[in-house]
């Protein structure tokens, strides 16, 4: 395999990790489902969840987060290609915040469906 290619999918995770970081540092949407996931994690030691049940939860977290990274990516690129108020630029922004709505929406009932028989 050459080095250049090595080369450059290493440089590829390093983008990718400095995006991560810029987005947890700079977007409040992602801090505060960061302090969600976080909050989530210690419930899940606190309950005992059952391996399956961390699978599905931790996919959960990272759909989510996923999901509202490529949402501000959206915003980013409709604020840049067009800073003026358009309709379609609304449109599309409700599109990209739709999609982290349904992501949220699932993280919800599957939550209830781990939690909600172990609280009461
Ligand atoms: N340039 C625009 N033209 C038309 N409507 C817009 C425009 N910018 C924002 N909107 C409307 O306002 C809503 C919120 O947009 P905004 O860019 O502030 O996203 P946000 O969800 O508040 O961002 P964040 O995820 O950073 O909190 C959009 O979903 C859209 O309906």
């Amino acid at each position: 395999m050459p080095t250049s290619f090595i080369k450059g999918r290493l440089k590829g995770c390093v983008y990718a990790f400095k995006g991560g970081i810029l987005l947890l540092k700079t977007e409040a949407s992602i801090q505060v489902q960061f302090g969600i996931a976080i909050l989530i994690t210690i419930a899940g030691f606190y309950f005992q969840i059952s391996p399956t049940e961390w699978m599905i939860q931790t996919l959960c977290i990272g759909m989510v987060m996923s999901i509202e990274g490529l949402n501000t990516a959206v915003e980013e690129i409709a604020d840049f290609v067009h800073p003026d108020f358009h309709n379609k630029i609304g449109k599309i922004k409700d599109i990209a915040a739709g999609a982290v709505g349904i992501a949220a929406l699932i993280a919800v009932i599957v939550a209830g469906i781990i939690y909600v028989p172990k609280v009461f």
